[in-house]
């Protein structure tokens, strides 16, 4: 099978600017940054507040940092920041508010115009915590969206990412009730009787959201045709937290000259390229970081790209072994392909930037948290150690198939459709009460089949 290593090609007819008066209020209450805020001011900053109820030091500041870098990633200065232990959030403005408002103090005298909030907010929250405040602010999805937003260069990553955001911002926009119809009474022609200006805007962010959804369907079946010619071809696919380095990985593996940055989500599109010369029988991926509490809304834009995913022959997760947070980036790795319903491809880790390091974590630290899975330790330095890990990997994922015999009772569905789906069915014979195979499929299928446990116990009864 060969396979041209050439870029997807994106559908550039796809409208996505709606250039209307929807554009005007959406950029209007559109999630706000210190920027754009304050735009008179090129050095305009924000001041972040961090929420948790961490029992230990090391979890709070690895959690600052972190949105510290995010607020870094959509373009926003931090002029300062505080952490905030509290078990139980306030119902209405999650801040109790004598902290709220010592903080928001703290905030002007360092002359922050955006409080960034690091918690999940209700748009109520954020309205209420505005008004404790009285200076505008920024949860972390409203964060991590404008860094997609900000990063988004393709047409269907752009695509998904406004579907999220327009999302995120329709309960904002319509919450605002009378005070945005005095707003947009000016700007909102059109509006039909009886009908507010935050009514006509919950109908027409639906049409738009209802046109991008279509949007995005057309881009998917396009690339769909591409899918399938990669049909027969093994498969390896890098993912990962973000900024661990995939991207860097890919392109001295795979020689591509991809942007990789140091810091959250430069990388939103899936590219997929050829490992082996020539075009070739194996594929690799690079796909979008994952994040601890990444928002439902982002998971549920990208789910069919990250679903591409459960394709894969080897998954490769790749953790950055000089963060300290490495082992919370592999759990967060680890719960991410359970949701993607990836968890059971085989699997080869990737322990990067061991350039940073003085001394590598034991054997059994990384036995364990590798779940007994091969790993290899790698700098992006290292020409040879490189080399190394793509013969290994074309290797893994040209591992030779299996042929054997397997029993399934009828009741065993789950076992039932893996052995449809993931494997070639030589032959049939029908038992009373259930059928056996003669299939073919790779070792790890197999394993996975005799794993369900009405199998192990019906087989032996037989
Ligand atoms: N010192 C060192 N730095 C590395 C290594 N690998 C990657 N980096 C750096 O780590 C940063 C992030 O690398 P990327 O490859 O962009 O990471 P990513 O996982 O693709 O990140 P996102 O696409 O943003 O999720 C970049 O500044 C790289 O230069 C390494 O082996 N050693
Ligand atoms: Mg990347």
């Amino acid at each position: 099978m060969k396979f041209e290593s050439k870029p997807i090609k994106e559908h550039e007819e796809v409208p996505l600017a709606d250039n209307g008066e929807l554009e005007t209020l959406v950029e209007h209450f559109k999630n706000r940054s210190a920027r754009r805020e304050n735009s008179h001011s090129s050095r305009s900053g924000c001041y972040v507040v961090c929420v948790g109820d961490w029992s230990e030091d090391y979890g709070r500041d690895a959690q600052l940092a972190e949105i510290v870098g995010l607020v870094g990633a959509q373009g926003d200065r931090v002029v300062g920041s505080e952490t905030i232990k509290q078990r139980r959030p306030d119902p209405a403005t999650v801040l109790r508010s004598g902290k709220a408002k010592a903080a928001a103090e703290r905030a002007v005298r360092l002359g922050a115009n955006m409080l960034i909030v690091d918690a999940e907010l209700k748009p109520s929250q954020i309205r209420n915590l505005e008004d404790l405040t009285g200076m505008p602010v920024c949860d972390r999805e409203g964060v991590i969206l404008n860094v997609f937003l900000r990063h988004a260069k393709t047409q269907t990553a752009r695509i998904q990412v406004e579907i999220a955001h327009l999302s995120y911002l329709k309960p904002l926009i319509c919450g605002l009730g009378l005070e945005m119809d005095q707003q947009a009474g000016g700007i909102m022609a059109g509006r039909g009787p009886g009908e507010t200006a935050s009514e006509l805007l919950a109908r027409r962010l639906d049409k738009r959201l209802a046109e991008l959804k279509k949007s995005l369907r057309r881009v998917q079946i396009a690339g769909e045709a591409q899918r399938k010619r990669r049909g027969q071809c093994k498969r390896i696919a890098l993912v990962g937290y973000t900024n661990a380095g995939k991207t860097t990985l890919m392109n001295h593996l795979a020689s591509t000259e991809l942007v990789a940055q140091d810091m959250p989500f430069v990388t939103l599109d899936t590219t997929v390229r050829c490992l082996t010369r020539h075009g070739g029988d194996v594929l690799l991926s690079d796909t979008v970081g994952f994040i601890r509490r990444l928002p439902n809304r982002l998971l549920a834009s990208f789910a069919t790209t990250l679903a591409e995913l459960r394709e894969a022959t080897l998954i490769v997760p790749v953790v950055d072994a000089s963060d300290p947070e490495w082992e919370m980036h592999l759990e967060t790795t680890h719960k991410m392909l359970v949701t993607l319903g990836a968890d059971e491809i085989p699997r080869y880790y990737v322990f990067s930037k061991a350039d940073r390091l003085a001394t590598l974590p034991s054997k059994e630290a990384l036995e364990i948290v590798s779940s007994g899975h091969d790993y290899q330790f790698i700098s992006n330095q290292d020409k040879e150690a490189i080399g190394e890990l793509k013969e290994t990997l074309i290797g893994r994922a040209r591992a030779d198939l299996r042929r054997t015999k397997l029993y399934v009772p009828y009741d065993a569905s789950k076992a039932m459709e893996i052995v449809y789906r993931s494997c070639r069915v030589v032959e049939t014979e029908t038992k009373p009460n259930g059928l056996l195979f003669s299939l073919e499929a790779e070792s790890y299928v197999i394993d996975q089949i005799q794993r369900q446990r009405p199998i192990q116990r019906r087989s032996t009864e037989q």
